[in-house]
């Protein structure tokens, strides 16, 4: 049976985000090798953002892969993820604005996202890149379309797609 004192716990390039554990008391015993032998077991972390693979987290599980081939391991991948993160700009959140194809009808879809000028410079005060923007003026007002989701957090997510 597994038990806390097996657990090593192998540094991690994102500590709080994935984990590594080494079994230096675990074998797994096969009829090839009858005397056992020591494996190598990654996980990911349910409790950090319900286990989703980042840009870090698909660094991390290569560096695994790698550090189990160097070393003739088996490597269990205990998993536990939501799959691709769903990343978020927070600091955009709640500044952003929707322009509806229909006023009121919000079922009938969006034109497009924008700042007024008032959240525009928060945001810029923020972080420049969080967004991409473009200038354009609705009935006399002034508006920042939005045409990227950069986001100032690095990692947010959604870089670990390849683009198809
Ligand atoms: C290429 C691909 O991998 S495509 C797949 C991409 N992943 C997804 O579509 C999964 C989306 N998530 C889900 O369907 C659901 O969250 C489930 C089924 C995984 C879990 O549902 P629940 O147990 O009801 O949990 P819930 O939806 O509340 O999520 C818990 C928290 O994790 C967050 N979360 C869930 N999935 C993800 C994700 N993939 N990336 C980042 N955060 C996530 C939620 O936003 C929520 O955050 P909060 O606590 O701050 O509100």
């Amino acid at each position: 049976m597994l038990q806390a004192e097996h657990l090593r716990l192998l540094p991690s390039p994102s500590l709080g985000t994935t984990y590594v554990y080494d079994f230096p008391g675990l074998t797994l015993r096969s009829p090839e090798y009858p005397l056992g032998r020591r494996v190598v077991v990654v996980a990911n972390d349910i409790t950090y953002k319900i286990g989703s693979f980042g840009p870090v987290e698909d660094q991390f599980f290569c560096l695994i892969t790698q550090y189990a081939w160097k070393f003739g391991l088996p490597r269990i991948y205990l998993s536990a993820n939501s799959g691709a993160r769903i990343g978020l700009a927070e600091e955009a959140l709640p500044l952003f604005s929707v322009a509806w194809n229909v006023d009121e009808r919000p079922e009938k879809g969006i034109k497009y996202l924008y700042l007024s000028r008032e959240n525009f410079l928060e945001l810029k005060e923020k972080g420049g890149n969080s967004v991409r923007t473009v200038e354009i003026e609705v009935d006399g007002e002034r508006r920042y379309k939005i045409t990227d989701i950069i986001g100032l957090q690095d990692g947010l997510g959604v870089e670990s797609l390849p683009r198809l």
